[in-house]
This record gives C-alpha cells, structure tokens and sequence, in this order.
C-alpha cells in the first residue's frame, strides 16, 4: 500500500465569484428564463447537429435542453474562470481533494491501464500497488467461476459496497457466460438476508464482505449473521470430509474480505482479503476489489473492458476541450438548470430495463458528493446545489410519473438513457422501447396546444438524450465515468467537498444511541417524540 502523502489541491474560484456568474445572471434575466424551446426546435434546423456531443462510448443528444449559443458561450466562460482545469488536473494527479479526511479522491487510477505514464514517484507507486491488487482479485474471480462447488455468491455491503456492482452485475448478465449466480444484501432488516438464506445452501455459498470501513453496522450485523448460518449449517450436515475441518478453514472458504481495514477483516476470522486505498471514496469503488462481484459475474476479461471503458472517458474527460467535453457540457447545463432556472430535480430515466437500479446508484454519487450547503472553506453557499435525483427504468415510468412530468406544475428536466442496440433476449421488442423514450421527449418538448384544457401539455420541458451503442461492460464503465466527472465538475464549480460525506454521520450515531437507550432504559436527555416512538414500537420498555 501506498502511504505517500497526496499533493496538496489548489485553491480555486467558486462560481459566485466571477465575473461570468454575473453575465450568467444578466443573461438569464434577459433572454435565458423566456428560451422557448419547441420554437427553437421547429425554426433552427442546424439545432440537432449543433449539440450532439460524442465522448467514448456515449452520445449525448443535448438539442432538447434549455441552451443556446450565448449560454454555452457564458458557462464555457465560468469554467475558465472557476479555473476548472486546474481542479481536474489535481483530481488526476492524486491531489487531496478531500480537504476534511484529508485523502486524494483518486478513482481514475484505478482505471489507468498498466504502464500508463506517471507523472511522479507517486503515481508510479500507486499504480503499480493497484495493478498488483487487480491482478491477484481477478485471478481470484476466475478461480471461483470455475469452481463448480460455489453456486451462489453474496455481497454483503452498503452504499458504495453494494450499488455500483449491483447495478453493474444486473445490466451486464449477458456476460455471465456460466459463472455463479449473484445476490446483493444491504438492509439490516433481516427480511434481505434472511430471505436469501432460504433459497442458499451453505456448502456452495461464498460471502463478499464488502465495507471500506469494515464497521459499517447494516454490513457488520449481515456479516455476523451470515457467519452464524454458516458455521450451523456446516456443523449440521457434518461428513467425513468436512468432520476434520475447523470452524476456521469453513470461515477461510466461505468469506472474503473487500476492505481498507485489513485487520477488522481478519479478526471476523476471514483470510482471503483484497485490500484498496484510503483515496478510494465509497462511491467511487466498484472500480477496485470492491468490484470483486462484477467480476465474478462477467469474468476478468470483461471486468478489465468495464476499467478500460471508464478509461477511455477519464481521457477524454482530461483532454477535450470545454464545448465538446461530455462532463463538462452536462454539469454546466446541470448549474444553468439548478442555480438560474432554478429547477430542483432531475430525473433519470434509462429505457433500459438492465440499468434499472442506475437511479439508485446515482442518487447516492450525486446527492451524496453534492448535496451540501458549506463551500469547501466551511463558508455557506449563497446558491443552490445538487438536485434531487430520481426516476425508474423506462417504460414503467411512463405509467406512473410521467403524467406529472407533462402536466404537474414544475419543470423537472428528464435524462433518457438509450442503447442503440438491444441486447440478446426478446431483441424484438428495443425497437418500440426506443419509440418510447424519443416519443417522451418530444412530447416533453412539443407538448399539446388544442382540445379540453385538461388534455393539454404545455411543452417547452427539456430533456437529454445518452445514447451508448449497446449495454456492454465499456459502455457501462464510460457511462458511469462520465456521471462521475459530471459531479466532480459541478461541485468543482460550487467550491464543495464532492468526497466527504458528513451528513451520513449523525444519524448513524443517534441509532447506536437509541438502541443503548432501548436497553438501558436511560431517556435522560431524549426528546419526548423519540422517547414515545420507542415505545410504542417496543424498542423501549414503558416508563411506567
Ligand atoms: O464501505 P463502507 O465503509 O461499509 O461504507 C458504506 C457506505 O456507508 C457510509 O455511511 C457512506 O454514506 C457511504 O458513502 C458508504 O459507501
């Protein structure tokens, strides 16, 4: 492990204070807040070609979004005056980014193919370090998909432990290619592991623990729990072959370990454990072992062609310039929606039935990296920051939130995620999947002007198409990439700590408190509202 300290980060400009902002705002005021977009549509025929934007494996189809020529112009300006290119050049030499846990946020490293051409000792140490872990956990991956006594494997993680190669496992399942089955628990209602349990048998079950920390309580209680369903479940269906075997020999087959925390990891009694650094943020790790799961699922081959695909747009993410730049054109047109038009949601909606928990994964490197109201400095920010992220896999929306889209009285920019090609099973039907997210957005453009008032759309919604060739590990790897450096510049912009994630604390440290006090029976100091719920849900004993 690489223990150098990072590079210190720049200070840069935040938004407000440039002299670009204040055209922003004039501008807006002026012309931006009356841009009529089915107008624009109908009369500018050059619009569709004027704003496809073509990065590594993703496409995006921006003629639908509330911009013109002037307003490009405006935020390419405050991404020079914002000094973005200096923020991007720390994030991709390891610089400490991540003022208050005083760590690099360094994922791009982790896609960085071996030899790729270091800048210092200290990218040269770290990338050899994550190419040595690389290595050894997909030679693993391999060994346990041809182990044909493990049938089922479980990742037991949360957050960042779970999403990512959740969402990854489930869109790539056309590559499993015969490996094991792949199952994901993170609640700590026992209803999801426990309902698992049933369907497992502990002889050719394998358990990923995945937790940076190696403390988190949902991940630490499943695991204990996991642990005691196994080791019942051997020691009741003892023979001769596993009579000799140990407790310990049955944890060191069963359980892996996928954690910064090596030493927690081998108290819990697991000895296979692949480790990453502390500059690996949470959300930001199914690039590292943490993935272990994806590659289990598709194999090291696909496994490195998800690193490569998020590699090829970490490139061009470092080397395109602002207008034909991906991240960078979608966060810029995120900051025109949120802090001029002042839109408070996006919604994600990928007409793809293998991405449907993306907006769950997205809400968290979103809402979780930029959902905050301090600059980096600890100074309050005068402005608006991360929307809120939602939406469900098309075309189950279309019949449940949709209406609200068209008719509700907000605007709620839309994000239509769509594969030119489909993917192997029932390839017939992508076609009218496809009809459907273009359909959406040109209603949510055009809308409907004629009949009874309550059959009328008022149009003029925008919406962005992403559009990937097919649902394939470097299309995903790119796409996710992408939404990565879309935030960084964002928040870049706003002049927040995109990698810190405080907020999550408190109330992880309330819940140990109400649990202690549930058992002490010590309310001293307790609000009566959390004091009554707790009995009347049992968690207490009543007072009296
Ligand atoms: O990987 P772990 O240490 O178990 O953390 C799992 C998750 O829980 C935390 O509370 C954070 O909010 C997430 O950013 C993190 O991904």
């Amino acid at each position: 492990m690489n223990h150098s300290p990072p590079p210190a980060a720049p200070a840069t400009p935040r938004c407000d204070h440039t002299s670009a902002w204040l055209a922003l705002q004039q501008h807006y005021a002026a012309v931006g807040q009356a841009f009529d977009l089915r107008h624009t549509l109908d009369t500018d025929t050059d619009r569709f070609a004027q704003m496809q934007i073509e990065a590594p494996y993703v496409r995006a189809d921006l003629s639908r979004s509330l911009l013109d020529g002037p307003t490009g112009l405006l935020l390419n300006r405050l991404a020079d005056e914002t000094q973005l290119a200096r923020a991007r050049e720390a994030l991709f030499g390891g610089a400490m980014l991540n003022t208050t846990e005083q760590r690099a946020a360094w994922h791009v490293q982790l896609r960085r193919p071996e030899g790729y051409r270091a800048a210092s000792d200290y990218e040269a140490a770290a990338l050899q370090a994550v190419h040595d872990t690389l290595n050894a956990f997909l030679a693993f991956a391999e060994q346990v998909r041809a182990d044909r006594g493990i049938t089922d494997v479980v990742n037991i993680g949360i957050g960042g432990s779970d999403l990512g190669p959740a969402v990854a496992v489930q869109a790539l399942h056309a590559f499993a290619g015969g490996g094991p089955r792949l199952h994901f628990v993170s609640n700590i209602d026992g209803d999801d592991l426990g309902s698992l349990l049933t369907q497992l048998d502990p002889q050719s079950t394998l358990f990923l623990v995945s937790s940076k920390s190696f403390g988190t309580a949902e991940t630490m209680t499943n695991a204990r729990a996991a642990r005691h369903w196994l080791l019942g479940g051997l020691a009741s269906s003892i023979n001769e072959q596993t009579a000799a075997a140990s407790e310990a020999d049955w944890l060191a087959r069963h359980f892996v370990g996928l954690t910064t925390n090596i030493e927690a990891a081998h108290s819990f009694g697991i000895q296979t454990i692949f480790g990453f650094e502390e500059w690996v943020g949470g959300r930001f790790s199914l690039w590292s072992s943490i993935g272990l799961s994806i590659a289990i699922a598709i194999g090291a081959q696909n496994f490195r062609q998800l690193l490569a695909g998020a590699h090829a747009m970490d490139e061009h993410f470092r080397t395109a310039p602002w207008e034909d730049n991906l991240p960078v054109q979608l966060a810029l047109l995120d900051i025109w929606y949120r802090n001029f038009h002042g839109f408070d949601s996006r919604c994600i909606a990928p007409y793809a039935h293998g991405l449907r928990r993306l907006t769950a994964y997205l809400q968290q490197l979103e809402m979780e990296s930029n959902g905050k109201s301090v600059d980096k400095t600890g100074q309050p920010l005068p402005f608006k920051t991360a929307p809120i992220i939602w939406g469900e896999a098309g075309t189950n929306g279309q019949h449940a939130y949709f209406q609200h889209l068209h008719q509700g009285p907000m605007v709620i920019p839309v994000e239509f995620i769509v594969a030119r090609k489909p993917g192997p099973l029932l390839p017939g039907q992508h076609k009218a999947l496809q009809a459907n997210a273009l359909a959406q957005a040109r209603a949510l453009a055009f809308g409907k002007n004629d009949g009874p008032a309550w059959k009328q759309c008022p149009g003029n919604r925008p919406s962005s198409l992403l559009l990937i060739d097919a649902l394939e590990p470097t299309s995903l790897g790119a796409l996710i990439a992408l939404y990565e450096h879309r935030i960084f510049v964002s928040g870049s912009l706003w002049g927040i700590n995109s990698f810190d994630q405080w907020g999550v604390e408190l109330g992880k440290t309330i819940a140990k408190d109400i649990l202690a006090r549930g058992e002490s029976g010590d309310f001293d100091g307790l609000d009566a509202a959390t004091v009554g719920a707790m009995q009347w849900l049992g968690l207490a004993a009543s007072k009296d």
